[in-house]
């Protein structure tokens, strides 16, 4: 489903307005992460997405048209999972499932099927009789996502949906989502920690005070902002001999060449050197000269991708400054 948002608003006071002047357009089949710090406007943004609540201003397009007044059948094609879901405490995950989706109106036939692949997908097959009251904080999670992905919407908005859950269960997060974007859903998905949509999106958008600040293909966005940060790993061999020139040696060219040493380390017999260098490609040649010229014995030099916290990051500074 291809989503459209043009120029969209809410205030819930009529004053302040939690997101406004909203343009964004989300390919179908896409998945989409929406960053931003907290009280931004991504779970604003994402109840409009949702239907859920009305925009102030502006109108979303769901593959080319508005939703109408209770658009049920749009409604069915949606999962969402929102801040604060509460689960019937007395309800298990099996009879949970199954009522969200007699709801969503899962066929009789397909329904117990569609249940039990949930549950073995999110590993829930063992506290399916147990009432959800007596789950963990992860469990319940895994749950509440089984919930959003039962009736197979075209469309997933996911907020925080990794919250609570641990290493392996955010891992496992991934793969579902990778899975269910191969069947064409479109997934939308918020986060402040940018770790976890590294990797994940093909789209982004990052709100700031209830702004877009840059919006687009991600390797697009880290493409234009790479442009302007140069980082490069260095792996060196230790000296020959006791009048070798080492890494200490190495840190002295570099520091003489107006590098910014980020990190060292040792790794496979060498030691690495990541550093910032100021000025780009030809600066890196000249200093990579200089380092061989001193008999600094590097073994390879290669550049160091941005990731999307550096972007972040970047974007951050550009506003502060
Ligand atoms: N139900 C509400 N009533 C009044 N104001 C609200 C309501 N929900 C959000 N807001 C306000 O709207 C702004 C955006 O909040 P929102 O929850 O959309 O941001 P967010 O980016 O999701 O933040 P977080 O990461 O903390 O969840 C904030 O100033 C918040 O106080």
């Amino acid at each position: 489903m291809r989503i459209d948002l043009r120029n969209l608003g809410k205030t819930y006071d009529g004053d302040r307005w939690a997101i406004r002047g909203l343009d964004l357009t989300i390919p179908s089949g896409s998945i989409c992460g929406l960053i931003g710090p907290n009280g931004a406007g991504k779970s604003t943004t994402l109840r409009m997405l949702a239907t859920v609540m009305r925009p102030s201003e502006g109108e979303i397009q769901f593959d080319g048209r508005p939703p109408e007044v209770d658009d049920a059948e749009l409604r069915r094609a949606i999962g969402f999972l929102g801040d604060g879901n509460p689960l019937y405490k007395h309800m298990s995950p099996a009879e949970y499932l199954r009522f969200f989706g007699e709801c969503f109106r899962v066929p009789d036939k397909e329904l117990a099927a569609a249940v039990e692949d949930m549950l073995v997908t999110f590993d829930l097959v063992d506290k399916r009789d147990a009432p959800a009251g007596s789950l963990s904080k992860g469990m319940r999670q895994r749950l509440l996502i089984a919930r959003c992905l039962l009736h197979k919407p075209r469309l997933l908005i996911l907020d925080e949906p990794a919250d609570g859950l641990d290493p392996r269960g955010r891992s496992e997060l991934r793969t579902i989502l990778l899975r269910t974007r191969e069947r064409g859903t479109t997934v939308l998905i918020s986060s402040h920690i940018l770790r976890e949509l590294d990797d994940l999106c093909d789209q982004l958008a990052i709100l700031q005070q209830g702004k877009l600040v840059v919006a687009g293909d991600v390797a697009d966005i880290i493409e234009r902002y790479e442009v302007r940060r140069f980082v490069y790993e260095l792996r060196i061999l230790p000296p020959t001999g006791p009048e070798g020139a080492g890494s200490e040696r190495a840190r002295e060219v570099l520091v003489g060449h107006r590098a910014l040493i980020e990190s060292s380390g040792f790794e496979d017999g060498c030691e690495t050197i990541t550093a910032q260098i100021p000025g780009g490609e030809d600066r890196m040649a000249d200093t990579l000269a200089a380092l061989v010229a001193a008999g600094v014995r590097v073994v390879t030099c290669s550049r160091v991708r941005s990731r999307l916290e550096d972007v972040y990051n970047r974007l951050s500074e550009d506003r502060v400054n």
